[in-house]
């Protein structure tokens, strides 16, 4: 059986990171990966780089102004072989980066715990058994595909990761779930040209964010072509020979749609099949994800969990923070914890973008505090109006009696960049002033941070 200090299993975000350092420390590592496919992770295979690559080309594709399906069906052919030929050259950094450390093994098969210091890998070339001082679990999330009659039989039924390997452009798509993955899909198959249909359970589009901005998402999208059916019940999927057809109920009615394709985007749960954790002792959650404690440490001390696998918040630069963590732990003065992460912001990449950092309006106010609103339509912005992206808003939450920013929901161009300006004010106790004041470049997208904490003063 081979040793090694530390075995890491899953080449996601934090999993790999947490090799090279380690590697650079002189420790003797494996890297178990299931799929050669997947070197790298979700993010830059099937997850944030792919569809962000999507976003782009949807983007320019609206920008030339095609006139036929055919030429929208071309172009998005041409768009999937540049996102493919994207991840394949990453996918390639990635397993160089890690290869050439002169400590690191990378096993290329499906790993579960024999016991909680052994693991048993299942290669192509048959099982092998490994011994690990110190475990890593990062294996990342998996689709949860809702129990719906017939939705695993029709074979128009979609992944993320399965349409977007999907070369013919559907004429009709209907996406079930209108969270992250469902209105990045909806914003990029519409800008290509798709008519979309976006089924979801919740009564209300994008409920838990500010009600004003979840209303300006929704026209903005709907002006798109995109068309939305909240609180849907969906009954059965069923191929016919003019398309799947997608029966549900809407408010007590009867309703079908029938499409070419049909996206399932109903949420990624944890992804601990096959690990075998009981062998080890390692307890789960009730909603199945890995239990850690605030060092990422599971119910058996030498072996820690990180990235989507622990549950809660699933993103790439979460699952790079839990490596932080870990390192602190191993190396630093243990004082990292997942309690620091106090404003983490985030974005969904529908065009224009939609981030946020902090409360809405509502539940700031839920919460019992007073405070001071300020909006700004994005078409009062200088680089907005002159890069023809007017479309938008911008909404920011202060604390009338301290002053301090509570939140802030950007809705606009290059809000994905703008919103962690924000945060770092947010992170360091920033009285609203000081982004009212800040020097900003012009014309800039986030000089209108300056224009927005302006109107909180009046
Ligand atoms: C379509 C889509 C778009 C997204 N867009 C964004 C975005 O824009 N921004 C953002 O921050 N996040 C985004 N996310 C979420 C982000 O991709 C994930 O949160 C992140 O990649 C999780 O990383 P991780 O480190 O937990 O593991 P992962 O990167 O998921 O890696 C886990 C790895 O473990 C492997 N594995 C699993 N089980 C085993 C086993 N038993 N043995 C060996 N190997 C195993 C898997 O094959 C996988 O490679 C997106 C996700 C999706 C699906
Ligand atoms: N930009 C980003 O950072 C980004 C992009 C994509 C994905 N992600 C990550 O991936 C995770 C998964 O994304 P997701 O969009 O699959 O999940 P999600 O949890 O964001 O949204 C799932 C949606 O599906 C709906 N739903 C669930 N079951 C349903 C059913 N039977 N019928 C109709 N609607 C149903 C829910 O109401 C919800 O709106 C996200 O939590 C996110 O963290 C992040």
């Amino acid at each position: 059986m081979e040793h090694y200090e530390a075995i890491i299993i899953g080449f996601g975000k934090g999993g790999k990171t947490l090799a090279a350092a380690l590697a650079d420390r002189g420790r003797k590592v494996a890297v178990i990966e299931q799929s050669k496919l997947m070197y790298g992770g979700t993010c830059i295979n099937i997850g944030c780089i792919p569809t962000k690559a999507l976003v782009h080309h949807s983007k320019l594709s609206q920008i030339k102004r095609l006139s036929s399906f055919e030429d929208q069906a071309a172009e998005y052919r041409s768009a999937l072989d540049k996102k493919s030929s994207l991840i394949a050259a990453l996918r390639q950094k990635n397993f160089e980066n890690l290869d050439k450390k002169e400590t690191v093994t990378i096993y290329t098969g499906k790993a579960a715990f024999a016991s909680p210091h052994a693991i048993s890998v299942q290669t192509e070339n048959g099982d092998m058994m490994l011994h690990g001082e110190q475990i890593y679990i990062n294996t990342g999330a998996t689709i949860t595909i809702p129990d719906i009659e017939g939705i695993h039989e029709s074979q128009r039924v979609y992944t993320s990761t399965t349409l977007m390997e999907e070369t013919a452009l559907p004429k009709r798509l209907v996406i079930i779930g209108a969270g992250y993955i469902g209105l990045e899909f909806a914003s990029i198959y519409a800008g290509f040209g798709s008519e979309v249909i976006v089924l979801d359970s919740h009564r209300d589009l994008l409920e838990t964010e500010d009600g004003e901005i979840a209303q300006a998402v929704r026209s903005s999208l709907e002006k798109k072509g995109v068309v939305f059916h909240n609180g849907a019940t969906i009954q059965y999927v069923r191929d016919t020979e003019h398309g799947a057809v997608i029966a549900y109920m809407e408010a007590d009615h009867k309703r079908q749609e029938t499409a070419d394709a049909v996206l399932v985007a109903t949420g990624r749960k944890p992804n601990v099949e096959g690990l075998q954790l009981p062998n080890a002792g390692i307890a789960i959650t009730d909603r199945g994800a890995i239990q850690v404690n605030e060092y990422l440490q599971t119910t058996v001390p030498h072996i820690f969990a990180m990235g989507d696998v622990k549950g809660g918040l699933q993103f790439t630069y979460i699952s790079l923070d839990d490596q932080r963590i870990i390192m602190d732990h191993l190396y630093g003065n243990k004082r990292r914890t997942t309690h620091d992460r106090q404003f983490v912001p985030y974005s969904v990449f529908i065009d224009p973008p939609l981030s946020r950092v902090g409360l809405t309006e509502q539940e700031a106010i839920a919460k019992g505090h007073e405070v001071k609103i300020a909006r700004l339509p994005a078409a009062a912005i200088p680089r907005a109006k002159l890069n023809e992206e007017t479309e938008g808003l911008l909404k920011a939450v202060v604390d009338a009696q301290t002053d301090r920013i509570l939140g802030c929901s950007l809705f606009c161009a290059d809000s994905h960049e703008m919103i962690n300006i924000v945060q770092i004010a947010m992170e360091t106790g920033q009285s609203f002033t000081f982004l009212r004041d800040h020097i900003f470049t012009h014309p800039s997208m986030s000089e209108s941070l300056n224009d927005l904490f302006q109107l909180i003063s009046r």
